[in-house]
């Protein structure tokens, strides 16, 4: 899709829907838990691929692209007992590492085997009861790998103590996962590195039902917040709150500290105004570990590229796990942007920009994240996104609230 050269409007409004993360999450805990209603659920093509995976009784489950439906899904069907599946996915998804999970489930107990690749989906899964209460798993791949274990926890007669062995990678969606099973009323604790998960016991509570409501979803708030600062005009976003379950939260902090993007909460809806300093003085250079928010990494990219800001992020080992190596994607299309980065195993780095000619267009490389983080670039230059719809995987409404804010000048 072509991007003619834009300005920002001012002070539109725009309303993002529940965030996928916590959408996941919620619909497995309904699926093993009666009489839990979700409000303002992720439109998302991941969630409702996870809704539909949930609600068939198929023998073969096939879940696309979506990463954290298929890391969740392998714990879901390990205990449904007397059931057999064969889950798998998208050629991508027969590259995802999914190893140290089936190991864990299988050191539950779990009956796991792989029918490809040892390692990778596709897998098929015989539901069972699960016996063991206490697993050993490394964090440094993966989060999801343990949300999907900390999800099923409750369920297990025992409970779950979970031994986070190493470096623990995207912290904050394990607290999202801690809160969302609290909020549920599933108590669990997390001290030093074992995260302990226990049973639930039925009580009169258990029959009452537990309403949730999703907050919008602030990885997508965050393609915003770089039309904001590179527009230098505001924007309004609905529905966040001030204390978020979502590490990408942290956006409000970073676009503050390095493009001067203010973020205001309006009281009313939740709505939150992103307003940019006109007296901002921009750093030298935005060194950043971004290892709590890796969704938002590609997103900072092509913001500090448009503004010509010298960039250093770290804890980036994951991006070469995702939807596709998204550390030589960004390193290939921000070249054409005018960017010269240099990428190693874990982070990025640029301090040289030049301006380019003509832009030739934007490869996405099936993933939604960089058709998003790309698109603000069109108010320094016009640009050409490929394979627009990859969008949907997240946020299938982007280019209709893209448009929203956007104005073409002719
Ligand atoms: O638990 C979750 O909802 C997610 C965890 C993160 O993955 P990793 O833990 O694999 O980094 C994140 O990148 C993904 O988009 C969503
Ligand atoms: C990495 C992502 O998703 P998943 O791992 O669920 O495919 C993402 O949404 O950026």
């Amino acid at each position: 899709m072509r991007l003619e050269k834009s300005t920002l409007k001012d002070n539109e409004t725009i309303n993002i829907s529940g965030s996928k993360s916590i959408s996941n999450r919620l619909l497995i805990l309904s699926a093993l838990f009666e009489n839990l209603t979700i409000e303002n659920l992720s439109n998302s093509q991941d969630t409702q691929l996870l809704q539909k995976a949930l609600e068939s009784e198929g023998e073969i489950i096939d879940i696309h692209h979506a990463g954290t439906a298929m890391r969740f899904l392998t714990s879901y069907l390990s205990i449904q007992e007397g059931r057999t599946t064969v889950l798998t996915g998208s050629d991508r998804m027969k590259q995802r590492p999914i190893q140290y999970l089936v190991d864990a489930l299988r050191n539950l107990g779990a009956d796991i085997s792989y029918l490809e690749k040892e390692g990778f989906p596709p897998l098929k899964i015989v539901g069972k009861k699960l016996e063991k209460r206490a697993v050993s798993i490394p964090a440094d791949i993966s989060s999801q790998f343990i949300s999907s274990l900390m999800l099923i926890g409750s369920k297990l007669e025992n409970g779950l103590e979970i031994n986070l062995v190493g470096k623990i990678t995207s912290r904050p969606y394990l607290e999202m996962t801690l809160k969302v099973l609290r909020n549920v009323g599933i108590a669990n604790q997390w001290e030093d590195q074992i995260i302990t998960i226990f049973p639930n016991i039925q009580s009169d509570k258990s029959s009452q039902i537990t309403k949730c409501i999703t907050e919008s979803d602030w990885s997508s708030a965050s393609y915003f917040y770089s039309l904001a600062a590179i527009g230098r005009k505001s924007i309004n976003l609905k529905s966040f709150r001030p204390h978020s379950l979502q590490g990408d939260s942290v956006i409000k902090e970073i676009y503050w500290d390095f493009f001067g993007v203010n973020t205001i909460s309006q009281g009313s809806e939740s709505k939150i105004s992103l307003m940019p300093e006109s007296t901002f003085v921009f750093p030298e250079l935005i060194s950043l570990d971004m290892n709590d928010c890796p969704d938002i990494a590609q997103t900072l990219c092509v913001t500090a590229t448009a503004l010509k800001t010298p960039f250093e992020i770290t804890g980036l080992s994951t991006l070469k796990v995702k939807e596709t190596d998204r550390l030589v994607a960004l390193k290939n299309e921000l070249f054409k942007i005018g960017c010269i980065s240099e990428i190693t195993e874990e982070s990025i780095y640029s301090t040289k920009f030049f301006e380019p000619n003509e832009i030739t267009s934007i490869e996405t490389y099936d993933d939604h994240r960089m058709a998003m983080s790309f698109a603000p670039f069109c108010l320094i230059k016009a640009l050409t996104i490929e394979n627009k719809n990859v969008v949907e995987k997240s946020y299938p409404q982007f280019w209709e609230d893209f448009d929203i804010v956007t104005k073409t000048i002719l």
